[in-house]
């Protein structure tokens, strides 16, 4: 037994899940003491390192979250979001730092998640990188000095097992552009445009989205007017960068009051 923070990551067998569990068994700086599936899934009562393809390492994966998270300091989340509102109200249950990667939200799932964040720290970004997450201070910055006459598109790409769209860092990073323009985005936003659209609403901010192959994760932000573009990018080769973040939200968190937090407030942007 050491005092390193004990974390549990859900969604364990998915194309996040298998990379933050990796990601914490390899830290100096935590422990995996958990892994949660979905009920039914075939990695249930298996011992985590063997279903991964190593030697065994005593993480049996469960599908009773209570049971996980009890154990636990801090909860690594990146699944759906009706089973993220679901884990949010256990980790305030268990007063664990819940760090929620997690995308596609409603309206309705966010205020879910605010009554816990009252018991336990929430950590919520749509991407945990940190190049991302200079991308889109950088984006608040040129919107605020650009006026509308200057079009605003954010244009994503993903991989073709993605379920939502626009990506999260998508919208963080549309918010963040209509946040410098002073703006309201859900009122300027364009996005879907198929058939004959009419010209683009001058001062809107546009989404388009590509799905395709293995594709990791990019963004640019395109700032286009009469004459001349500044196109912001960022590229995501490996997984590895948002297991990185996530892990240091859960580290961060441990001292923090309860409430709601951002990768910003965690890597003191
Ligand atoms: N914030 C960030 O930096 C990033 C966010 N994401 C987001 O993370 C989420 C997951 O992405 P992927 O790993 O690519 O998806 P995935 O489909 O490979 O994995 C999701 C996993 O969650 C599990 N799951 C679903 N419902 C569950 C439940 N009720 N209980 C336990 N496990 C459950 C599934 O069985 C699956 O293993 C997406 O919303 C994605 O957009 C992905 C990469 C980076
Ligand atoms: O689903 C993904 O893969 C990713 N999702 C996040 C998003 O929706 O922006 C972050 C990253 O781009 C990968």
């Amino acid at each position: 037994m050491t005092d390193l923070p004990g974390i549990v990551i859900t969604g364990a067998s998915g194309r996040m899940g298998q990379m933050l569990c990796a990601t914490v068994a390899a830290s100096e700086k935590a422990r995996l003491v958990g892994a949660v599936e979905r009920s039914g899934h075939p990695w249930i009562g298996r011992d985590l390192g063997e279903v991964s393809g190593g030697q065994p390492n005593g993480v049996i994966v469960t599908d009773d979250p209570l049971e996980a998270f009890s154990k636990a300091q801090a909860v690594i989340d990146f699944t759906a979001p009706s089973a993220t509102v679901e884990f949010a109200r256990i980790a305030a249950q268990a007063r664990c730092v819940h760090v929620i990667g997690t995308t596609g939200f409603e309206k309705a799932h966010l205020d879910a998640l605010e009554p816990c964040a009252r018991h336990a720290v929430i950590v919520r970004a749509g991407n945990m990188s940190l190049g991302v997450n200079l991308l889109t201070q950088l984006t608040r910055k040129v919107a605020q000095a650009l006026d509308a006459d200057w079009d605003i598109e954010v244009i994503e790409a993903h991989h073709n097992k993605k379920v939502d769209a626009p990506s999260g860092t998508a919208l963080m990073l549309g918010r963040a552009a209509a946040e410098g323009r002073g703006i309201d985005l859900e009122e300027n936003t364009e996005s879907g445009r198929d058939g004959i659209t009419g010209a683009r609403k001058h001062g809107a901010i546009g989404f388009s989205a590509i799905r395709g192959g293995d594709i990791v994760g990019e963004h640019d932000v395109l700032f286009a007017t009469a004459g001349e573009r500044i196109v912001l990018r960022h590229i995501a080769t490996d997984r590895a960068i948002f297991a990185r973040g996530a892990l240091k939200a859960a580290l961060w968190g441990q001292d923090k009051k309860p409430g709601q937090y951002d990768m910003m407030d965690v890597l003191g942007l």
